[in-house]
């Protein structure tokens, strides 16, 4: 990582910057966005969009430098996208060019969902939420499934005092907490069109497409080089034969059901090494899994009745 964003009292040290090129350079905010540029598999349309915003962003801080811009914008966002599509890692990245740019304190992420604002009984909400949201306050809010906040089957329901809290802070507090409403599209649309308030204080919607089968394995390639190990002859294409038929089951999440995939192969792996008692293993066998260890999967089994 490289080095953080000067804090205030070094910024006060510095000249204001006048230039694109010194708002970059002063924030080092293009290293994140280069980091998320190869970090990250595909999200091509994404990756625009925080490109985009990033050069607002530049831009209006030109603009408060010379006074012409009054008051903070407003920054709050939805990403919607089906689970494990990437939006809870990109919010982590919005939250450290947030902070590098110097709109928010701290550049931390809380991450939350209904159960962590909402009480189950009368009374218990507004200190639930309020708790949760001084926590956040210099970085990001990311609330997952925000539209389970609001429940117009039950008349009494306390989602709503939650929403009136946030939306209360999030106009008012702009200047120190960004709220990220995260979840499915549809339902993300749903929540809008009942809660108008909540979608007019949204400034920026990303859309988070699916992955193709060749970027989930190109995910499951960085995944396994990050954890120090590889795939060995054949079993990328037996990855991929697994990827084919899990896609087509229910509850498939993205870059999540790849890193839970990996996760069940390490398993097998460890527990085909641990039969071999006597043998000395060497680095390969350490790091290596094979075919079987993802051939062994249930859904082979079920293929193949
Ligand atoms: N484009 C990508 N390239 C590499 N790894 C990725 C990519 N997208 C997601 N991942 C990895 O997949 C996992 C799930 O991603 P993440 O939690 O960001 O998804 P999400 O959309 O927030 O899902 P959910 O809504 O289910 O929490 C993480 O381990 C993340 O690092």
């Amino acid at each position: 990582m490289p080095a953080p964003a000067a804090t205030p009292a070094q910024d006060e040290a510095r000249p204001v910057p006048r230039t694109v090129g010194e708002v970059l350079a002063q924030s080092q905010v293009e290293a994140v966005m280069d980091e998320l540029e190869h970090d990250l598999v595909g999200l091509a349309p994404v990756k625009q969009r925080i490109r985009d915003i990033a050069a607002l962003l530049v831009i209006d801080k030109l603009r408060l430098n010379l006074g012409l811009a009054a008051q903070m914008p407003s920054l709050h966002m939805c990403f919607t996208g089906n689970p494990g599509t990437g939006k809870t890692t990109v919010a982590l990245r919005m939250a450290e060019i947030l902070h590098r740019l110097g709109y928010v304190r701290k550049g931390h992420l809380v991450a939350v969902t209904r159960d962590d604002l909402v009480g189950q009984y009368i009374g218990h909400t507004a200190p639930k939420t309020k708790e949760v949201l001084k926590k956040a306050m210099g970085g990001v809010l990311f609330i997952d499934e925000a539209y389970y906040l609001y429940r117009p089957e039950n008349e009494r329901d306390y989602g709503q005092e939650a929403i009136e809290i946030l939306l209360q802070v999030m106009e008012n507090q702009r200047d120190d907490l960004v709220v990220i409403l995260a979840g499915y599209k549809d339902r993300m649309d749903t929540f809008f069109k009942s809660n108008p308030g909540m979608s007019s204080r949204i400034a920026h919607h990303l859309d988070f497409p699916d992955y193709s089968g060749e970027e989930l394995l190109q995910i499951a390639d960085r995944m396994t080089a990050g954890m120090n190990y590889r795939f060995g002859p054949g079993t990328r294409e037996a990855f991929a034969e697994y990827l084919e038929l899990r896609l087509a089951q229910p509850n498939f999440a993205n870059a999540r059901s790849v890193r839970n995939a990996l996760d069940r192969m390490r398993l097998r792996q460890a527990s085909r090494l641990f039969a071999e008692r006597d043998r000395a293993l060497t680095e390969a066998d350490l790091t290596t899994l094979a075919p079987e260890d993802i051939l062994a999967s249930r859904l082979f089994q079920t293929a193949e009745r």
